[in-house]
């Protein structure tokens, strides 16, 4: 049974790394580290060492440029403290068969390093991008997703309905053109998408689709299944108390679930 080794990237305005190494923890990892992004470029931490490695929420570099935007770039020309690019450890964690979730502002990044979605295995080439909001503002508000049964991804297998909450101004799905979108759907790289509460049905509704999303794709995934980005905050429903309706007796699978099925699945090699 493989140990699960987490860490967690924090630095220059992340701000959910601590629930997110709590989800980790809660679901079984064996250790949940969060580093600073200066600590990879100084060395003192490598991706090697790890196998489950966490983009969380957040406002990386206050969102200028367009939310990751900023972040996306240092990644792909940071160098580390021996000289060599910051880029090529990710490529060869992921090589190694690292599992990469990447939470609202980290799936923001995830796109824009065009790690998400590699439709047709074309890593760190971006095709596709998060944008403001239809409402042009900031939604905050608890959403329906209804999981792709047919996608890849490890970490929505054998789930249906769940709840979480979302938090951010520029989650959109973009692409160049129709046929870009249709070739997620097609290959099945939409992992969850946005659902109507009381039908449970993939809506382009506001609020139930809080952004706009074309098909109400709220997350994606890659060819490998592997990584999963997502704008809804898993991490931040931990607890039945989490939950709005919880007083009312309300206790849906928790947000968390996602984690859980990454360790196992990480467990089980
Ligand atoms: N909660 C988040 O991670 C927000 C992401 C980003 N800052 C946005 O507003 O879109």
């Amino acid at each position: 049974m493989a140990e699960v080794r987490t860490l967690v990237i924090t630095g220059n305005g992340t701000n959910c790394e601590k629930e997110s190494a709590f989800a980790a923890e809660l679901a079984g990892a064996d250790s949940a580290t969060v580093v600073y992004f200066s600590d990879l470029i100084a060395g003192r931490c490598r991706l090697e060492d790890y196998n489950f490695l966490i983009f969380p929420g957040g406002f990386l570099d206050g969102d200028d440029l367009g939310a990751a935007q900023a972040a996306a770039l240092r990644w792909q020309f940071a160098t580390t403290g021996d000289g060599t690019p910051l880029i090529d450890q990710l490529n060869a964690f992921f090589n190694a068969g690292g599992l990469i979730l990447g939470i609202c502002n980290g799936f923001q990044l995830l796109v824009k390093l065009g790690l998400l979605p590699a439709v047709g295995g074309k890593y760190f080439e971006r095709q596709v991008t998060l944008s403001h909001n239809d409402s042009a503002k900031f939604e905050d508000r608890w959403v329906h997703l209804k999981a792709n049964p047919k996608s890849p991804c490890v970490f929505t297998k054998g789930l249906d309905i769940l709840e979480m909450p979302v938090r951010h101004g520029e989650g959109k799905l973009v692409a160049r053109d129709e046929a870009t979108l249709q070739g997620l759907v097609e290959n099945d790289l939409v992992a969850l998408q946005y659902a109507h509460p009381e039908s449970g049905d993939v809506t382009q509704e506001y609020p139930f689709n809080p952004n706009g999303s074309p098909y109400g794709i709220a997350g994606l995934t890659d060819p490998t299944g592997r990584i999963l980005g997502l704008m809804p905050h898993p991490e931040a429903f931990n607890h039945p108390t989490n939950h709005p309706g919880w007083t009312r007796g309300e206790r849906p699978t928790l947000g968390t679930i996602l984690v859980e099925n990454a360790v196992k699945y990480i467990k089980s090699r």
